[in-house]
């Protein structure tokens, strides 16, 4: 039996003369135009990518793809099983494909763009016979003001069919209403859940006001409450009075995802590695206390970043940020740079003076670089600063208090350096209030969410993809000069590339020579089978576990892979362990 939604839908495409049992108009818009329209629909790209990243691995070997389309129908984005995806791309429902229902007929996309209501079309309720094979749920998009941005689709053989697809494919399309809400609105409150039967979903009703407290964009939730007619609209003080939750107030700089305080999130410091999630929690957690922290890690693994988010998310936000390089400044100017001197203190000294950075720091925070590197001469005076709480500028006999908090960072292994009688003991234990370790890029699994995050900056938010050969050239590096190689390495990509995609041969690594410079006497290459390992683990990973795709991806042949699978104990495709 069709619903009512699918019998006016093939109405249609009988009206249009569409023939089922011919093919459907299968063009595929060149990748010139598809950037085009990515940029053209910039906000919609921002907000659903990073959800589409999420899901991916979920899809993976489960015969089921995703999809976006814009608001005319035009595929932008998928990500899934690559087996099924494969099977899909014989009728084109690829990207660059365009699926509404003029040209593919009754199908999920189309007829959820000219419904514009969430649809699952099961086998043969799609028109065309070729698409008879499959099964789509599709949930559309509404920008904050209502209007028709796309669709989500999730896509699978009809065998696999279940009404769950739907439910996922609405909840996504809801995400990306949400968080296109928070990006825009000044404020965002969430309205007290109504209590009538049926209401107990996940969402929130979220409604996005401006500066004056006008009511400018609602999520679904809130349209059953409040209905569109309230767009424009002043919030009447009484809402906020029935125990209205603030989401996120731009105004008073704070984000807040319930009643109970929450460490503000920090994406500049992105990543979704356990280890590094870890860190960054505690140094979430350190921004609320005013402990020294020292950071430990190698060499441009974010140590700084983690500096400022500690500055930024704390208390002292609204003070200066002074980082200074302890290496960079030589034994005898340290004193004087940090502490200031007096007029004309010594040769070559500023007639007035100058303040030094712990002063200039004020009630901020001061980022003391490379402390490992300091002289034992500078440490002793540093030392002092930090017991008394009180500079003494060069040349001056009169003490000024200082505010500051003090993050120090190094990547060398300061226990060896106090056993090795180049750092002082009680002034590392005076640093080391809080201590963080900050994971080099090698030890970390989500390379690849880190390297997207990068490329979305760099880019400027325009999309570019990876391919699934630059991942794995990716994968297959031991990265010796950590996220500040990686950023390098994806900036020359970024530059390279001339399409939306970023393909192997844009990834150019150094190799050794780049790796020796990067390399320091105590940081431990990877062996050859420790990145051979890696590499068959991460193309099993890409292919869904699909051998023969593994091979061709790592340029071998399937044989030989089984072989090193044999010999690496890699039994099940599927059990990849620690990816
Ligand atoms: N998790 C991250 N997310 C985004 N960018 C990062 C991350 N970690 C590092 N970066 C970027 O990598 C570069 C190097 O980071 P940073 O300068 O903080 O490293 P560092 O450990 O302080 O290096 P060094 O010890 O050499 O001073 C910076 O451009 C920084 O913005």
């Amino acid at each position: 039996m069709l619903s009512t939604i699918v019998q006016q839908s093939w109405k249609r495409c009988q009206e249009s003369s569409l023939k089922a049992t011919e093919k459907a108009n299968d063009q595929i818009i060149s990748s010139r135009r598809i950037k085009e329209i990515i940029q053209e629909n910039h906000p919609l790209i921002r907000e659903s990518f990073p959800l589409f990243t999420k899901l991916a691995p979920f899809l993976l070997s489960t015969e089921h793809i995703a999809l976006l389309s814009d608001q005319d129908g035009n595929i932008i984005h998928t990500v899934g099983d690559p087996v099924f995806a494969n099977q899909a791309q014989k009728v084109q429902l690829q990207i660059g494909a365009n699926w509404t229902e003029n040209n593919k007929g009754t199908n999920a996309i189309g007829t959820a763009l000219i419904a514009q209501q969430p649809i699952q079309i099961q086998g043969e309720q799609h028109y065309f016979l070729e698409n008879r094979f499959l099964t789509c749920s599709a949930a559309p998009i509404f920008s904050p003001t209502g209007e028709l941005l796309g669709v989500i689709d999730i896509s699978t053989r009809k065998e696999y069919s279940h009404p769950f697809a739907l439910t996922i494919a609405c909840m996504i399309a809801e995400a990306v209403q949400n968080r296109l809400m928070l990006a825009e609105a000044e404020r965002v409150i969430a309205l007290p859940r109504p209590l009538s039967p049926g209401s107990a979903g996940l969402s929130l009703p979220l409604v996005g006001l401006d500066r004056d407290d006008r009511i400018v964009s609602l999520n679904e939730m809130a349209k059953k409450q409040l209905v569109m007619g309230a767009l424009g609209t002043t919030l009447q003080p009484e809402v906020e009075r029935t125990g209205a939750n603030n989401i996120q107030d731009r105004r008073k700089r704070v984000w807040s995802m319930s009643a109970s305080s929450q460490a503000m999130p920090y994406p500049r410091l992105a990543g979704s590695c356990p280890i590094f999630l870890q860190a960054k929690k505690l140094g979430q957690k350190a921004a609320h206390v005013d402990f020294p922290v020292l950071l430990n890690g190698e060499s441009g693994t974010g140590k700084e970043l983690f500096a400022q988010m500690i500055h930024e998310t704390g208390p002292r936000s609204g003070e200066p940020f002074i980082a200074v390089n302890c290496s960079s400044i030589s034994e005898n100017l340290i004193e004087s740079e940090l502490f200031g001197y007096e007029g004309g203190a010594f040769t070559g000294a500023n007639r007035e003076g100058r303040v030094g950075k712990f002063e200039a720091a004020k009630h901020g925070t001061i980022f003391l670089d490379e402390i490992g590197d300091m002289s034992l001469r500078a440490q002793a005076a540093l030392l002092r600063v930090l017991q008394e709480k009180v500079v003494t500028p060069v040349g001056s006999n009169q003490s000024r208090p200082i505010h500051a908090r003090v993050i120090a960072a190094t990547h060398r292994n300061l226990p060896e350096e106090i056993k090795a009688g180049r750092f002082r003991a009680d002034l590392y234990y005076r640093l080391k209030g809080v201590s963080i370790q900050v994971p080099p890029l090698h030890k970390r699994t989500d390379l690849i969410q880190l390297a997207e995050h990068l490329i979305q900056k760099i880019a400027g938010g325009e999309p570019l993809f990876l391919s699934n050969e630059a991942k794995l050239k990716l994968q297959s590096h031991s990265w010796p000069g950590n996220v500040r190689e990686l950023q390098g390495v994806l900036m020359q990509a970024c530059f390279l590339s001339e399409t939306y995609e970023i393909a192997a041969e844009h990834i150019q690594l150094e190799g050794l020579v780049e790796a020796a410079l990067y390399q320091e006497a105590e940081q431990v290459v990877p062996s050859l089978r420790e990145t051979e390992l890696h590499a068959i683990k991460n193309a099993l990973y890409m292919s869904g576990g699909n051998v023969s795709q593994a091979a061709k991806l790592l340029q071998i042949g399937r044989n030989t892979l089984y072989r090193k699978m044999a010999e690496y104990h890699i039994t099940s495709p599927m059990n990849q362990g620690d990816l």
